[in-house]
């Protein structure tokens, strides 16, 4: 789709659907445990595969490009006793890793089988009871195996105790599991490496809670918008200028990418003004915010946001140097080496490794820019606020709709051409 160059309008208001994360973790949950009544749902594609597939009793199972929804199912599906399911993937997702997640598992004593490649989907799971209660999980590769385990533990009979070896990636997701266990009355401890969860018979689950500034008698979970989405909307305050309006963001988050205040905060001089009562979060930059003299950052909590990030820096030509990536080449697409290919189109040569990035010199920009998509939605959502900077022809649009299908929407709505 080419768009032309736009100007952001100061003032408007968007609504984000709810956040991918904490949908998907709480429909496995209300499957696994009932009695959860879920509001601002979101309405990725990735949560509505998941749903589909909660909601089915099908052999075979699709989830396309779903990461979170390929792991999370392959641990609900091995727990469920007598049924044979194929699960499988877009050919992306088959080489995205679930070896860990597979041979824990198996330790466990589930039965789980490779239908391809060793260590990739789509896997074979015949469902079956478990009653082993501790495994060791490497977690320098995905957080997405430890939440997975995390989320069936309490429906073990003997409850769960993880063991989590190595350096831990994307730690943020682990915390917003277990913060969203206890909200539903799960008990979890998470001491040093071990993670311990009570089975439902002996935590708190059976009790009515109220969560989420519900008062009534009903499990309610109100999702919190999504925190990865309201990146584009911070880069877009940080290059137009001008303030844009937020809703359903509260305070205080699970999220780990609302690290995003902090970051455009101090790096790019954008303010987070939260009305707390309304849910409503104001970006607001500082026209005469002083820049700092070079972007440096490890972001290995908030993996998501690091490619806003980039073209936030490359169009306002702020050096960067971005450490704790390593988990980026496994995603939706090697997104190191889609951003080294799309960044030097948009003015700036990098260099990366196996875990970073860094702006190496930025240059001229030319004339008819078509940035690649590579099937990864946030590649096209992160270089649309260069639009504010120069036309851009984004190939393949429509790929926003794995978690923010109401993208283009919003974003034609705050911004107009010239
Ligand atoms: O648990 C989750 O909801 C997610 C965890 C992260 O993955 P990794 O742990 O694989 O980095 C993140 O990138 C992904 O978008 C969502
Ligand atoms: C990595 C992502 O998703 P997943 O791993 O769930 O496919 C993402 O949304 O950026």
């Amino acid at each position: 789709m080419k768009i032309e160059k736009v100007k952001l309008l100061d003032g408007k208001t968007v609504a984000i659907t709810g956040s991918k994360s904490i949908s998907n973790r709480l429909l496995i949950l209300g499957k696994l445990f009932g009695d959860l009544k879920i509001e601002n749902l979101s309405n990725s594609q990735d949560t509505q595969l998941l749903q589909k597939a909660l909601n089915e009793d099908s052999e075979t199972v699709d989830i396309h490009h779903a990461g979170t929804a390929m792991r999370f199912l392959t641990s609900f599906y091995a727990i469920q006793e007598g049924r044979k399911t194929i699960l499988t993937g877009s050919e992306r997702m088959k080489q995205r890793p679930i070896k860990p997640l597979v041979d824990a598992l198996r330790e466990l004593g589930a039965e789980i089988n490779y239908l391809e490649n060793e260590g990739f989907p789509p896997l074979e799971i015949f469902g079956k009871k478990i009653e082993k209660n501790f495994v060791k999980i490497p977690a320098n590769i995905s957080s997405q195996f430890i939440t997975s385990l995390l989320l069936i533990g309490a429906n073990l009979e003997n409850g769960l105790e993880i063991e989590l070896q190595g350096e831990i990636t994307s730690r943020s997701y682990i915390k917003m599991t277990l913060k969203i266990l206890k909200d539903i009355g799960i008990e979890t401890r998470f001491e040093g490496n071990l993670i311990k969860i009570l089975s439902s018979d002996s935590s708190l689950l059976n009790q009515q809670l109220d969560v989420h500034f519900h008062s009534s008698k009903i499990k309610h979970y109100t999702v919190e918008s999504d925190w990865s989405s309201a990146s584009y909307f911070y880069s877009l305050a940080a290059i137009g200028k001008k303030r844009i309006h937020l809703k359903s963001f509260y305070a205080f988050s699970l999220q780990g990418d609302s690290a995003l205040k902090n970051i455009y905060l101090k790096f790019f001089g954008v303010n987070t003004i939260s009305d707390a009562a309304e849910h409503l979060i104001t970006l607001v930059p500082d026209v005469s915010f002083k820049y700092p003299e070079k972007f440096i950052l490890d972001m290995n909590d908030c993996p998501d946001i690091a490619q806003t990030v980039c073209v936030t820096c490359v169009a306002l030509k702020l050096p960067f140097e971005i450490s704790g990536l390593g988990t980026l080449k496994v995603k939706e697409t090697d997104r190191l080496v889609a951003l080294q290919n799309e960044l030097e189109k948009i003015g700036c040569k990098t260099e990366i490794t196996e875990n970073s990035i860094k702006s190496l010199e930025f240059f001229e920009l030319k004339n008819d820019i078509s940035i690649a998509t590579y099937n990864d939605h946030r590649m096209a959502m992160s270089f649309a606020p260069f639009c504010l900077v120069k036309e851009l022809d984004i190939q393949n649009e429509d790929v926003v709709e794995k978690s923010y299908p109401d993208f283009w929407k919003d974003f034609f709505e705050i911004t107009e051409g010239f």
